[in-house]
This record gives structure tokens, C-alpha cells and sequence, in this order.
């Protein structure tokens, strides 16, 4: 059954579309949304806080946006980083319409809009920004966690933005026992009342040289 909760896969909702003018990397820009999706009036303000808290996308390779809603996170990194890949995923095919409408509209060829399972299996990732649905659920929302936080490249960051009333300390003790090894978890930032959690992925340690012995 067809449900009208912003990560339904088919929101039940009319498509209606909006015009909405919202600050963007640096700029006001005019960008389309409709109901059924996260946030349809207004850059959410824990979104504004992970874009305020976060440094400049790598300038190429493969950049994630989890859960990209309309896509106000894809389309900063995709105007930061024109020579990178976006990818911008979500589960909601309307969201995933929106993105592609608005980058389009914004002249910008670098966003991938796909489901989760579109995605494929040996992409990599520079790095990961997120506002992630915790409305979902911990269970869901760990198992989200874990099948893509796994795919950051070496050396490479995953930026989440979490309200601090929906459990973003919990969630950040929980990310320090899940990717103990190989990666750090800490608090980057903080703000109206959301964290910025940040997880590292580290590099792998040179090997040691062998001894042959004989
Ligand atoms: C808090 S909203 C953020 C939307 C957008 N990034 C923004 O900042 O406005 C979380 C998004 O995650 C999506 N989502 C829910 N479950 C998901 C899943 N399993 N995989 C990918 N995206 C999912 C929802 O549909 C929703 O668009």
C-alpha cells in the first residue's frame, strides 16, 4: 500500500510542484520540489548545518549524497566538484525525479539520481554527506549505515547530520563500536541543535617487509 511518509518508495500524495528559492552553494537558487518529499517548503535546517559544517567536496571521483530528498546536498557538491560523480540515492523515486529535474534545470550533467540498488556494487566513494532518515527506525538506519559506510575509499570521510533529540549521540556511540577498526567516529560540529558526526575511514598501514629466510 502506497504511504504518504517522505521515504514511502511511492508517495501517495498528488505530485504538485513548488518553486522554491533557497540558499545553495554561496547563492539563492530557484529549485523544484512537491509534497511527498523530505522537506518540500525549505532547505531543512539540519541539512543548512551539515552544508555550513562540512569542507569543500574533493574536486573528483565518486561523492555520495545518502537519502538525497529533492537534493540540496547532491546539487552543493555537484556545484563545488563539476568534475566529480554524484551520486544522489534515495528510495523515493518522486526525490529521485526532483534531483534530476533540478540539476538539469541548474546546468549541471555530473548528478547520478538512483536507487540504492542502482548503484553499482564496485563504486567507491571520496566522500559521503548525509542527512540520513532517522525516521525510519534504528534498525533500518544501522543497516543503511553499514552497507555504505564500508564503501568510502581510504583515506576518505562520511559526514552525517543528525538532530540531537532524535539520537545523535546515541547514534555516534553506536557508529565508534560498529566501524572500530579501520575507521574514527568524532563530533565535528554542532548547531541548532544537531551534531555533525564524521567518519574516517583510515588508510591501510604499509605491510611489513618479509624476511626470506633460507
Ligand atoms: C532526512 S531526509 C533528507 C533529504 C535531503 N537530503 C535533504 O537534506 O533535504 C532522508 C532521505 O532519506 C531517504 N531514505 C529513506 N530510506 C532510505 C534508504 N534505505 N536508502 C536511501 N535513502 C533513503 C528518504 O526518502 C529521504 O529523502
Amino acid at each position: 500500500m502506497a504511504s504518504d511518509h517522505y521515504f514511502s518508495a511511492s508517495p501517495a500524495s498528488a505530485e504538485k510542484l513548488r518553486r522554491i528559492r533557497v540558499p545553495l552553494h554561496g547563492r539563492e537558487r530557484e529549485v523544484t520540489t512537491a509534497g511527498g518529499v523530505f522537506s518540500p517548503d525549505r532547505l531543512d535546517a539540519g541539512t543548512a548545518v551539515l552544508l555550513a559544517n562540512t569542507p569543500p567536496a574533493p574536486p573528483g571521483g565518486n561523492l555520495l549524497d545518502l537519502g538525497c530528498g529533492w537534493g540540496p546536498v547532491a546539487l552543493t557538491l555537484a556545484l563545488q566538484s563539476p568534475h566529480a560523480t554524484i551520486w544522489a540515492v534515495d528510495v523515493n523515486e518522486r526525490a529521485l525525479d526532483l534531483v534530476r529535474r533540478n540539476a538539469a534545470e541548474l546546468g549541471l550533467d555530473n548528478v547520478n539520481a538512483r536507487l540504492p540498488e542502482d548503484v553499482p556494487d564496485d563504486v567507491r566513494f571520496r566522500s559521503i554527506r548525509s542527512n540520513p532518515p532517522i525516521r525510519v527506525g534504528k534498525n533500518e538506519l544501522h543497516g543503511l549505515l553499514e552497507r555504505w559506510i564500508p564503501r568510502l575509499d581510504e583515506r576518505s570521510d562520511a559526514w552525517l547530520v543528525v538532530q540531537r533529540n532524535l539520537g545523535s549521540d546515541s547514534l555516534q556511540r553506536w557508529l565508534a563500536a560498529t566501524f572500530e577498526k579501520g575507521f574514527s567516529v568524532h563530533r565535528a560540529a554542532t548547531g541548532r541543535g544537531y551534531r555533525v558526526l564524521k567518519v574516517r575511514r583510515h588508510g591501510t598501514p604499509p605491510t611489513a617487509p618479509v624476511d626470506i629466510v633460507g
